[in-house]
């Protein structure tokens, strides 16, 4: 079976408020699919229903080939899961914490392993009221692992992590992708689904409003050409360029292109040919915060008090 979860027309209501309006996704086998979105966009209320801890209100999961909240049986002990707040009991040490959780597990790792592969080994001994947030997060992921699932579950797992630490949290899923764990991630951070993303979806209002590849969701946005004009040269002497024109004052030109390789071919032809030294000259395609600004700052598709009059 290649597909590891697969979620197909789901919807869940908070009361009159629909927060998930018809999310359909899969992931893969050994694959990472992250979900980013505004916040309230419906991320953490769909994770939790693929991870089984709510009923969807219409619509279909599978993780595993099972239905994970009327099967939680079957599917809980094959899945880690990682919640955007670990509520731990505060006067335990961290190894405690991590030997308790373990205690519930079939067939865990030893928790001196866990604690190693999330870089807590020295803070083994200490109560979980002394972490720091960056250090509970860790141990959140720690007990995540504990049970070598075959779907990981990560709530915004970097969330409040330094830097170094977060990249050593995106070295160990990478880690466990290789030994073909499959992942499925809330993020914020566009970096962290760049890096780590086989697949994305960013979410809106409830509803999956772009998805696929980094470079395909990249691609729904326009390139961007930009240069400085020589002092010596009048804006309107510009050919008519393929693409949106955007003067920045009075010498940057930026061009914001769905054609990169014409507009270039255009602007380059005419420079050439009119002896006209373009001054800091490039060209880039979209960047995947470009594509998530895009989303977000699109029309909201009614207010929440409208969708509230709808559901009701
Ligand atoms: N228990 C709840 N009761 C009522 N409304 C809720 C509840 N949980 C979430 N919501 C609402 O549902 C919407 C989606 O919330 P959700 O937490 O799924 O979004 P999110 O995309 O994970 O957001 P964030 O990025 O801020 O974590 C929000 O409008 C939120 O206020």
């Amino acid at each position: 079976m290649a597909e590891v979860v697969e979620v197909t027309g789901v919807h869940r209501s908070y009361g009159g408020y629909e927060a998930v309006r018809g999310v359909t996704f899969s992931v893969a086998r050994g694959e990472l699919f992250a979900l980013l979105g505004t916040n309230g966009a419906g991320k953490t209320s769909t994770l939790e229903v693929v991870e089984g801890l709510a009923r969807p209100g219409a619509g279909r999961v599978r993780v595993l080939g099972h239905d994970p909240y009327t099967q939680r049986p079957a599917v809980r002990p094959r899945i880690g899961v990682m919640l955007q707040q670990g509520g731990f009991p505060a006067d335990l040490t961290v190894t405690e914490t991590a030997a308790m959780w373990a205690g519930t597990l079939t067939a865990p790792r030893p928790v001196a392993e866990a604690l190693e592969l999330v870089d807590l080994t020295d803070r083994a001994a200490v109560t979980v009221k002394q972490l720091s947030g960056g250090e509970k997060r860790r141990l959140d992921l720690a007990l995540a692992v504990l049970g070598r699932p075959e779907v990981l579950f990560l709530d915004e797992p970097t969330t409040g992590l330094d830097p170094e630490s977060r990249r050593n949290t995106w070295a160990l899923v990478r880690s466990l992708l290789d030994d073909g764990v499959t992942v499925l991630l809330t993020t914020h951070y566009l970096d962290e689904a760049e890096e780590l993303a086989d697949r994305l979806a960013i979410m809106h209002e409830g509803r999956i409003v772009r998805a696929g590849t980094v470079a395909e969701v990249v691609a729904s946005q326009p390139a961007t050409v930009s240069f400085a004009l020589p002092a010596t040269v009048a804006r309107a002497e510009l050919p008519d360029l393929a693409g949106t024109l955007v003067v920045d004052d009075g010498r940057r030109v930026e061009v914001h292109t769905d054609t990169m390789q014409t507009t270039l071919t255009e602007l380059l032809l005419w420079a050439r040919d009119r002896a006209v030294e373009l001054e800091e000259l490039s060209a880039r395609p979209a960047s995947l915060e470009q594509a998530f600004l895009a989303v977000a700052s699109s029309a909201p598709s009614s207010s929440r008090t409208e969708q509230t009059e709808v559901a009701a």
